[in-house]
């Protein structure tokens, strides 16, 4: 859609919580230094939130507030309507509509993008509208605008990100305070990071919906959520926490994408990351992105992935962006996705068992003669080679007079389904008494 005034471009937000407040707040505060990059103003005109005297109490008089956001919709005067409402539902039928009616749509929801983006972007293709997504991916930090543009000179080979605050808060609590999971959940909750429905942080779909969209725009392919391999970390052990340091490791949870000769990976899950990388020593609600790439090798992109005013911020360098390319023809702008529409490719997503890693296992075993040997004999027949092995003293373990310990094996690179075989004969042991942890390792080189 062009201009109605050139001078100032009017803006709807759909949802006035934790995000819309900052996107407004912070719109006010910066008016003028927001106005010299854009070349026009911005301007929030409308507001729809379910709760309109509270709404309204948090944008003053000069804004329209309705609690229903079609009435945004439906107003020719607005240019782009900001989605930040959240979740599949009523937020994909207002962002369809929204493009339908020719606005240009800004969003922060992910799980909308990840699950439903192939809808949304053909539609908004058909339109000549753009849907921009920064905030969508790793908060703040302006990730998918590198992935699209900065590194556009690249052939991307992976990229590797802690893409959930709420998650890396809660494992930094346990590591650092020896803090309880549920505890260290609240306060995160409590401080606004986490999703609605928190069992999306920790169980990990949350990140793989940004690791999905991170993982079309780096290669050019589809978003692909449902294939993507996904465990949180609501079983990690604290005792894992402990050996991992003692192994100079740290766990994270990431979503890492990664294209090789057979196809890409997809995949988020609990890793253990040298002590040594930058990538382990980002505490608390902090994200942080390892992209490596041809021509530059690897960057890494750090800061906040979530907060009122953090996700703002991507929010309104989309607005800034959107009121740059306005005029530009449509066919000429950055597309959504990085790459050309006709340019998208069918590069498979590799099935779990077909990616190549290497492994953390922790095996509670009875204190006998010949468990290591019966352990490392198996891996051996499957072509497995060990990195190190930690065997703690049984008593060190369970107190004094125990009869079972903890062996742990650090693995070099295999083949993830020979890794399931060797982990099914290892249980079989009558040595080994519990069931094994397996966490992968990636040294991120
Ligand atoms: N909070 C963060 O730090 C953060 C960071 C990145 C992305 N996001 C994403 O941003 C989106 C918004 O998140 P949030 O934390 O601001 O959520 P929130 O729950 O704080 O705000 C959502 C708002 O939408 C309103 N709403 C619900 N249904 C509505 C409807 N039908 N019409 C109008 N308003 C309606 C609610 O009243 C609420 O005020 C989500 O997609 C979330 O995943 C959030
Ligand atoms: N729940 C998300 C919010 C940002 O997308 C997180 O914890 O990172
Ligand atoms: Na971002």
């Amino acid at each position: 859609m062009k201009l109605t005034n050139p001078t100032s471009i009017q803006v709807g937000l759909l949802g006035m919580g934790t995000v819309g407040t900052g996107v407004f707040n912070v719109l006010m505060r910066n008016q003028s230094e927001i106005m010299r990059r854009a070349g026009c103003g911005i301007e929030v005109t409308m507001v729809a939130d379910l709760d309109t005297e509270r709404a309204k109490s948090l944008v003053g008089p000069n804004v329209q507030v309705v609690a229903d956001a079609r009435a945004i919709i439906a107003n020719p005067d607005i240019a782009v309507v900001v989605e930040l409402i959240g979740g599949y539902g009523i937020a994909k039928q207002l962002v369809l509509e929204a493009i339908e009616a020719g606005k240009h749509v800004v969003t922060a929801n992910k799980a909308l993008l990840a699950v439903h983006g192939t809808e949304i972007f053909a539609a908004a293709q058909r339109k000549g509208v753009m849907v921009a997504f920064e905030a969508a991916v790793a908060g703040g930090i302006p990730i998918i605008k590198a992935l699209r543009e900065g590194l556009s000179a690249n052939r991307i080979e992976w990229v590797a990100g802690i893409i959930n605050g709420t998650t890396n808060f809660i494992l930094s609590e346990m590591r650092d305070k020896g803090l309880d999971f549920d505890v260290a959940l609240k306060e995160a909750q409590r401080l606004g990071y986490a999703e609605a429905d928190p069992t999306f942080d920790i169980q990990g779909v949350d990140a793989a919906h940004k690791a999905a969209l991170m993982s079309a725009i780096a290669f050019g392919v589809p978003v692909q959520f449902e294939k993507a391999y996904i465990e949180g970390i609501t079983a990690l052990g604290a005792q894992d926490i402990r050996y991992a340091e003692q192994l100079g490791y740290r766990i994270k949870l990431l979503g890492i994408t990664k294209k090789t000769a057979k196809g890409i990976e997809l995949r988020v899950h609990p890793s253990l990351v040298p002590a040594k990388r930058l990538i382990a020593n980002v505490e608390g609600a902090m994200n942080a992105v390892m992209v490596h790439c041809d021509a530059l090798g690897t960057t890494l992109y750090y800061g906040k992935g979530a907060g009122s005013e953090p996700t703002a911020s991507a929010v309104i360098a989309d607005l800034v962006d959107i009121a740059r390319l306005n005029t530009a023809n449509a066919a000429q702008r950055v597309p959504y996705l990085a790459f050309q529409p006709d340019a998208i490719d069918n590069t498979p997503v590799l099935d779990m068992g077909q990616v190549v890693t290497s492994y953390y296992l922790r095996l509670n075993v009875a204190d006998e003669a010949g468990v290591l040997a019966s352990v490392t004999s198996i891996l051996a027949k499957l072509d497995i080679s060990i990195d190190a092995v930690l065997q703690r003293e049984a008593d060190e373990v369970g107190g004094e007079g125990a009869t079972q310990t903890d062996l742990i094996i650090l693995t070099h690179d295999c083949v993830e389904s020979q890794m399931n075989l060797a982990l099914a004969q290892m249980q079989q042991l009558t040595t080994v008494l519990s069931p094994i942890t397996r966490i992968r390792k990636e040294e991120l080189v």
